[in-house]
């Protein structure tokens, strides 16, 4: 069952415009990021109720996706982590294809054997991750 609700575009011009450019192309545009593929993640926002759209890299693995909440090594989660916490029913798109998923925060050997296959499609996750003290989280989403 498709997230309802209206939609409220993310502050970040860079992210947002590639969010919609890939949702309004059907995910023909706008799947990359320096050569690297992208997915777009829709939320529910935790205090606006309004669904966000947000393009991270695509880390997939037998069906399951993960997404990392980097936000480039800040010292804060992004707003989207706090969107997922409370409403883990997220859809995500991987380019023409747009599907219903149950996010979970995943630790441990898990979270290692995902960060592991984050990494190999985006490096930087590791620079990220040496920037700062907070430990970046890794959902993983399993389709419903
Ligand atoms: C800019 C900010 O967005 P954010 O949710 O903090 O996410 C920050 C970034 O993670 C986001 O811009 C990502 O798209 C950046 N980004 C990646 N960010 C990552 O963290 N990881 C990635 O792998 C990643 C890849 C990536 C690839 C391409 C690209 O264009 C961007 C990429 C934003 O839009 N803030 C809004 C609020 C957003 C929101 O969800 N608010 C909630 C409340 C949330 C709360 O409770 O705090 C609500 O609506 O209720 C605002 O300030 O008004």
């Amino acid at each position: 069952m498709p997230l309802q609700g209206e939609y409220a575009p993310s502050t970040s011009k860079w992210a947002r415009d590639q969010a919609e450019t890939y949702e309004a192309s059907g995910g023909r545009e706008g799947t990359e990021l320096r050569g690297r593929p992208v997915i777009v993640l829709t939320t529910v926002g935790a205090k606006s109720g309004k669904l966000r759209k947000t393009a991270l890299m695509r880390v997939e693995h037998d069906g399951e996706y993960a997404v990392v909440a980097s936000q480039g090594g800040d010292p804060e989660h992004p707003a989207w982590y706090f969107n997922m916490k409370r409403q883990p029913h997220v859809e995500l798109q991987d380019g023409p294809v747009k599907r219903d998923y149950l996010a979970r925060e995943v630790t441990g050997g898990e979270k290692a054997a995902w960060w592991k296959r984050a990494t190999d499609v985006w490096p930087d996750y590791d620079k990220y991750q040496a920037k700062t003290d907070r430990e970046i989280p890794l959902f993983v989403l399993t389709p419903f």
